[in-house]
């Protein structure tokens, strides 16, 4: 038997209790994880479909959470358009040729993503087969994944960013329009190999202005998820993070659900994103709180978000890898028992 209370409450229809997941669910707070992850590079394990299938399952097995997301990486379909990409241990993503220029740009392809990532493919074929709740399959938003070629890695201010936007619109268009149309096939290809539901991380959205979020960002996330719509008919999760001043243009995006970070209270986001279901959005560092305030916490999240037209649990960012992993589990109980899971 499939659960599918996470799907149910994407699309806004009545669910017997909260559904939960947590962003970054799989991963280094995990010493299961760290056992597989010792054994190689963290790009080999994205790589290597049978080992990225089993640590996708393993908070699924540990926790009970009512969703898996596919492990995996936003930059990876960077490299299949013809970026070298490293990670660093202790720095993140570093790419080590910035795309700066028109020539940067000539030479990123479109890539089949059939051909390019079949690893991909073959992980959600594998966890398909093993998973009895559904399956998220995500990308980057082209905003996001822009910052990472631009700045060539991670950056704080957004300096080279920025200025392209502001003296060289058009290469700063030319370059989103191509990674616009990768991330497009890229989300149908996940779709079509079994992915139940699509996120769309837009770590980065809350470091633009409004106005600039409306011309530089919000457009290309549109785009997408037009093209998904006349190919799948999976749920779309939309997650702008540090977003809470941007929902009057993120309800716009066309998904289905919105994520939230913590930096708005879930009612009041509630109240002004409308018809949508919404994703959020516990403090990730909320897990740190002794036992009975993180259930607490996870109780008077539940009551503020009573009004949603469908809530599903999670952070409001990427759990923390110094996260103790039994403070995760208290809080998959709390919102199974305090929102009427029967056991
Ligand atoms: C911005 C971003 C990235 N990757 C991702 C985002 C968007 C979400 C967010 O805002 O947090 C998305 C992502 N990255 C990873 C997943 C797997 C699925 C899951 O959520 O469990 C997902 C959905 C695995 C990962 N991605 C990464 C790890 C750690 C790699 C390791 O094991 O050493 C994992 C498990 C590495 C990564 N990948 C990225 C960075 C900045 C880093 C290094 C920083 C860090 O260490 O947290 C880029």
């Amino acid at each position: 038997m499939m659960n599918d209370t996470f799907l149910r409450a994407c699309r806004g229809e009545k669910t017997d209790y909260t559904p939960v997941w947590f962003m970054r669910q799989a991963g280094r707070y995990l010493p299961e994880y760290q056992k597989i992850r010792k054994k190689g590079t963290f790009l080999d394990l994205c790589k290597t479909p049978e080992l990225a299938a089993e640590v996708t399952l393993q908070p699924i097995d540990i926790f009970g959470m009512d969703a898996a997301i596919l492990f995996s990486d936003i930059l990876i379909p960077m490299e299949a358009m013809n970026l070298t990409l490293e990670f660093h241990e202790g720095r993140g993503p570093v790419f080590p040729d910035p795309v700066r220029d028109q020539q940067a740009v000539d030479n990123l392809i479109v890539p089949d993503p059939d051909e390019t990532m079949p690893f991909v493919m073959e992980t959600i074929r594998i966890l398909r087969r093993e998973l009895k709740v559904p399956l998220i399959g995500f990308s980057g938003a082209p905003f996001t994944l822009a910052t990472y070629l631009i700045e060539g890695g991670s950056s704080k201010v957004f300096l080279e960013t920025k200025r392209m936007m502001f003296q060289a619109p058009e290469l700063y268009d030319a370059l989103l329009t191509k990674i616009t149309r990768c991330t497009s096939l890229y989300l149908q290809a996940q779709a079509r190999a079994g992915a139940q539901a699509l996120q769309i991380f837009d770590s980065w959205a809350g470091v633009l202005a409004p106005c600039d979020y409306e011309r530089f960002a919000l457009p290309y996330v549109q785009s997408i998820i037009r093209d998904l719509r006349q190919t799948t008919d999976v749920p779309i999760i939309y997650f702008a993070n540090n977003g809470s001043t941007l929902l009057g243009h993120t309800t716009t995006a066309g998904a289905d659900v919105l994520g939230l970070d913590w930096r708005i209270n879930i009612g009041d986001a509630i109240r002004k994103v409308g018809d949508h279901a919404v994703q959020g959005n516990l403090d990730p560092i909320a897990l740190f709180l002794p036992r009975d305030e993180l259930r607490q916490r996870v109780h008077r999240l539940l009551d503020d978000a009573r009004d949603a037209r469908g809530h599903i649990f999670n952070l409001g960012h990427g759990i923390l890898p110094q996260t103790p992993p039994e403070q995760a589990k208290i809080a998959v109980d709390a919102v199974h028992e305090y929102s009427g899971k029967k056991a």
